[in-house]
């Protein structure tokens, strides 16, 4: 996995309003792709795609909009730090869990969600408990996508879950990924979506997250122009993983915009560890994408995955939802813990997919977040997001 460089440039963006109504619509309006368009779009309008089935927006309730129950993260494996070495390699144990939370990327063994389905059923049990409703599930494919394995847990919990459609980032691509046009790529997650993924028939009801690195590869431009491309035939939402350097998200926006994306129907994941300049992000917001805080629970002195990278705490994080709810970008805020790695769970001492529920509502609230606003953040914001158009 190629480390992000530290360059950081702004690239010249069409700015586009919030909320702005659909200039690609005008653009193709009265075409005959348009109508097909529409036919495509039609079935799903309006509706929630869970891997149950459509849902009815109002059905969501509180919901976590990046969040993995199932997947293996070895692309990510970091090499232990001289003298770390029988840590890194022996049983996850009370006595490493400090190290392991400082260097989650070390351990082979913390890499593999895959391996905790029972103790993730038990959280989302939790997670109903605490409010939860929904969930959206971010594995795409590369990093061991498993969607009988999500349906499963929903029937299980109760809890509405929505899986993603497309890939992750370039070090995840087979050989015949990296070799197919953007038309193919397109097909692929159009199908996601329409008749289910990995032969499951099990649909998808985002696209995302579609991983990025930092600097883009080649593969990686050509699956977000196809991520734009199925989002114009679809109407539906996209999520994206970007590359490590603040003006990673700036750029990837403008491919999207310049495929015909949606922006408004698109998260930007991670800015947690992506923008940490007051002025940049009030920049980077005014493009119109939503903004996710997601990794809610994530505190550690070095992040292995870009050393330059100061990883904020979460009352931090809550210091910069109070920033941007300030500035008026209440209707662009999503969060989430973004659990992807065995050490986030409650069974190794982690903060659980419950934590944003039972600790950071009440932090937001001290700091003066106001419960209208939680509530636009944990249910509506989601719900307009995720509601096919
Ligand atoms: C698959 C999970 C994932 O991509 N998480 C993001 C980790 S990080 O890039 O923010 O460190």
């Amino acid at each position: 996995m190629p480390v992000c460089e530290t360059s950081c440039f702004l690239l010249p963006l069409r700015r586009v309003a919030r909320n702005r109504s659909s200039e690609i619509e005008g653009r193709l309006s009265g075409s005959k792709p348009l109508r097909l368009i529409h036919s495509n779009m039609s079935a799903l309008s309006g509706q929630v795609q869970t891997v149950l089935g459509p849902i009815e927006p109002d059905q969501l309730g509180v919901t976590m909009t990046h969040e993995h129950l199932t997947m293996t993260f070895e692309c990510c494996y970091s090499t232990p730090a001289p003298g770390d070495e029988t840590v890194a390699q022996a049983p996850i144990q009370m006595k490493n869990l400090f190290w392991l939370n400082q260097n989650p990327y070390s351990s082979h063994e913390n890499l593999l969600l895959v391996q905790e389905t029972d103790a993730v059923r038990e959280e989302l049990h939790e997670y109903r408990k605490a409010g939860g409703r929904t969930i959206v599930e971010n594995t795409t494919q590369g990093i061991s996508r498993d969607l009988p394995c999500l349906r499963q847990l929903a029937i299980d919990t109760g809890v509405h879950i929505i899986g993603g459609a497309g890939f992750y980032v370039d070090a995840t691509h087979s050989e015949a990924t990296r070799k197919m046009t953007v038309e193919k790529l397109t097909d692929i997650i159009v199908s996601e979506v329409l008749h289910g993924a990995d032969g499951t028939g099990i649909r998808c009801g985002v696209i995302g997250e579609i991983g990025c690195s930092w600097p883009l590869t080649d593969s990686e431009v050509k699956v977000l122009k196809a991520t734009a491309h199925a989002q114009t035939k679809l109407g539906c939402p996209a999520i994206i993983h970007p590359g490590r350097n603040p003006a990673a998200p700036f750029e990837i926006v403008r491919i999207l915009q310049e495929a015909g994306g949606d922006i408004s129907k698109t998260v930007m994941s991670h800015l947690d560890r992506t923008i940490f300049d007051n002025g940049e992000l009030l920049e980077f917001a005014n493009l119109g994408s939503y903004l996710e805080y997601d990794l809610f629970g994530t505190e550690m002195l070095n992040y292995a995955l870009y050393l330059d990278v100061d990883m904020p705490s979460d009352s931090q994080r809550v210091k910069t939802l109070a920033f941007l709810v300030q500035e008026g970008y209440e209707d662009n805020i999503l969060i989430a813990h973004d659990v992807h790695t065995k050490n986030r769970l409650t069974k190794y001492g982690g903060h659980g997919y419950s934590h944003i529920l039972k600790n950071i509502v009440p932090k937001m609230l001290v700091r003066g977040i106001s419960q209208t606003h939680i509530d636009k953040i944990l249910i509506d914001n989601p719900k307009r997001w995720l509601t096919f158009k």
